[in-house]
């Protein structure tokens, strides 16, 4: 009898770094597809992440420009989120190699390797499928793999990847266009959430896939791909720890634990669903979401879910067995408050929260290159003097971002979450919108050069979920209150949410003698008399904060209290909204752009519209300026310290 030739189909896995739940694996473990063997690979795509580390030919450049973003030159990955996908390509790799599989891993862009793959005689690829993802860039990938294929003669399939908490099949609308620019609106339409997800895939079994073929080409050159998870790792980081990401990082902290201590990986992600239920934090979750300090305030599911190594419906069909008391439930489960009496506020809220993922997600369907644009979704003209300009020419606009991303701007809640970033890849969901708005509304920074910062430091970067919320926060995007709408005032956040400054105090040690909760927001009251005694004298965020805000403490309604609207809102965007703000705080007046010239050898940028590229992987830490003192940054307040009057009351009513 002749032996059917063998036809290996290829997997090109993306963000969809799981076994279970997962349409491809299940529909190649279960269906009939004609393919002898099955090839998962992944790339770490070169205009994402740096590979440059893993060039191994002696004398050989990487023929890659560097992966940096297109304002401020950050390093796309940084190297937090970038040990976080080493942990769950390599568990994913372990997971496919027990179930008698196993994981290609490759450096490259993605077509390039899907057209290595397919001219190799060693494996006569049949089939590629690949995820469908909806960001610029993706979709670009998807278009060059789509190009190959047909080329080469070879099928391709996108597939759905069933990862969200609504399955693509049951949004309500046919077009990208229909989706409400309102939130509440879309829910409205899905509601009761409950009983919006469908149910997850079954679980593969071990030798249901085609056998991993016998050869696989190598990885092609100038390039190796190391052959165990810490040259792995290592190779992603080397090229980032060539030079300093910013000037005078925060220095590591060895008594403050990480809130985000996690390993990446689907079999990581499980271990924490089941103790966020068994552990009681779900059933609390709608009174602790809004934490600062400590793991389980919030679920912590987001760097998993970004990667896809776990699925909303996954998180959702574990609370429903919670909430149900079925047999499924570990027996961890049992004891927790909750267990069997049906939903509480706790899932409630956490399943609100993940359709705030989905929507984020279907406006990048909806709005895709105005995802990255300085006008937002909304598309109106911005003053072209709206955002001061760090750059060559703006040395005083230079140091203020420098500052901001350092975490040495005095304020307290926002040198907390920025210093916490940059040293665990995490930072709270109210410590991010505090920090967006601060930068955006307060120092009028291009609120682009935030959302790539989080790009780089996030080990839960989502491209939607990151965009959609600096548009948010910015004013810019699907808020229906418009660009003066939410301005959080970072003080009165500090006395909502952290009263004992407890957390600034966590990451911000210099402040650690401070005893009241104003000085610990402001250090600049500290009377001057009182700095040398408490070892705060001299330092800048003392001395020259970037923002003064007047705060008294002990007026009605000015201070310890949940502003009203939060009881009906959610996390995307909440604040003191109720104000408006009218003060501009350090304008220093619109200048060039932060990088002028043309990034070269490109992929083709993401469609940030008018904004200038940056120049020979150089950013704004290139043109490094040296002013100094308040008067250096231009603008009243920063020179009085004081915000107008009336605006800085409107803003803490
Ligand atoms: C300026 C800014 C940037 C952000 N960037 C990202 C990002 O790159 N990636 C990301 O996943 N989230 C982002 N968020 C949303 C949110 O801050 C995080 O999802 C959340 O803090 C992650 O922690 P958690 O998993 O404990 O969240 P939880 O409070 O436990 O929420 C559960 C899940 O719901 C989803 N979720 C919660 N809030 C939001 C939201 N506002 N928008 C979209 N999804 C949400 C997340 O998947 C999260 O894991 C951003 C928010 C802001 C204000």
């Amino acid at each position: 009898m002749a032996v059917a030739k063998p036809s290996t189909l290829v997997y090109l896995m993306r963000r969809d770094l799981r076994v279970a739940d997962n349409p491809i694996f299940h529909a190649v473990s279960t269906k009939a597809h004609g393919f002898t063997h099955f090839l998962p690979v992944y790339v770490f795509s070169a205009q994402q992440v740096e590979v440059s580390g893993f060039v191994s030919e002696e004398g050989k450049n990487c023929p890659y420009p560097e992966a940096r973003s297109p304002i401020g030159a950050f390093w796309r990955c940084g190297p937090r989120r970038a040990e976080f996908l080493a942990e769950s390509v390599w568990d994913l790799k372990d997971s496919l190699e027990s179930l008698g599989s196993g994981l290609c891993v490759r450096v490259g862009m993605v077509g390039e390797i899907a057209r290595q793959l397919i001219a190799s005689d060693q494996l006569n690829v049949g089939g590629v499928w690949m995820t469908g993802e909806e960001g610029v860039e993706e979709k670009r990938e998807e278009r060059d793999v789509k190009r190959v294929c047909k080329e080469e003669g070879v099928d391709l399939q996108i597939w759905g990847d069933e990862k969200y908490f609504i399955d693509d099949r049951d949004v309500p609308f046919s077009k990208p266009s229909e989706l409400s620019d309102i939130f509440t609106t879309y829910r409205k339409m899905v509601e009761p959430l409950r009983d919006a997800p469908r149910p997850c895939l079954p679980t593969i079994q071990k030798d249901s896939l085609p056998p991993f073929p016998v050869s696989i080409p190598i990885q092609h050159a100038p390039f190796s791909m190391p052959d165990d998870y810490d040259g792995l790792l290592g190779a992603l980081q080397a090229p980032l720890s060539k030079q300093p990401i910013i000037k005078n990082p925060p220095q590591q902290i060895s008594d403050t634990e990480s809130a985000h201590p996690f390993q990446g990986g689907e079999t990581y992600a499980q271990e924490r669903l089941s103790h966020l239920i068994s552990s009681g934090s779900m059933t609390t979750y709608k009174d602790t979401r809004n934490g600062l300090l400590g793991i389980d305030f919030s679920t912590k599911l987001s760097a998993w879910l970004a990667l896809g190594c776990i699925t909303g419906r996954q998180v959702h069909a574990a609370l429903i067995s919670f909430e149900d008391g079925t047999d499924d439930c570990a027996d961890s489960w049992k004891a927790a408050p909750g267990y069997g009496k049906g939903e509480n506020d706790g899932t409630k809220a956490v399943r609100f929260e993940l359709l705030w993922r989905d929507y984020m997600r279907l406006c990048t369907r909806k709005f895709g290159p105005k995802l990255f644009r300085v006008q937002g979704f909304k598309g109106q003209a911005i003053p072209h003097d709206r955002w001061i300009n760090p750059g060559p020419s703006n040395a005083a606009a230079t140091e203020i971002l420098e500052r901001f991303l350092n975490g040495t701007t005095g304020m307290g809640l926002i040198d907390a979450s920025q210093r916490e970033l940059y040293l665990t890849g995490y930072t709270s969901n109210r410590a991010r919108q505090n920090v967006a708005s601060f930068m955006s509304k307060m120092l009028n920074i291009d609120w682009r050069l935030g959302a790539e910062w989080y790009e780089s430091m996030l080990v839960d970067y989502d491209v939607s979920s990151n965009w959609g919320n600096w548009q948010y926060v910015a004013g810019v995007g699907n808020d229906p209150r418009g660009e003066n709408g939410r301005i959080f005032n970072p003080v009165k956040q500090g006395f909502d949410y952290d009263p004992q400054g407890e957390y600034v105090k966590a990451w911000v040690p210099e402040l650690r003698d401070l005893k009241n909760p104003s000085e610990i927001f402001q250090a600049w009251t500290v009377p001057v008399g009182q700095r040398e005694q408490v070892g705060i004298a001299g330092l800048a965020m003392v001395e020259a904060p970037l923002k003064k805000i007047e705060f008294t403490i002990g007026r009605k309604n000015n201070a310890g209290r949940r502003p009203d609207n939060e009881k009906h809102n959610r996390g995307g965007g909440q604040g003191q909204g109720q104000g408006r703000f009218r003060g501009n705080s350090v304008r220093t007046g619109g200048e060039k752009g932060m990088g002028p010239g043309s990034r070269p050898g490109g992929y083709g940028g993401r469609g940030y519209g008018s904004s200038k590229p940056y120049s020979g992987g150089r950013g704004y830490f290139s043109y490094r300026g040296r002013g100094r003192g308040g008067d250096a940054f231009g603008g009243r307040e920063a020179r009085t310290g004081m915000m107008e009057k009336d605006a800085a009351a409107a803003l803490w009513r």
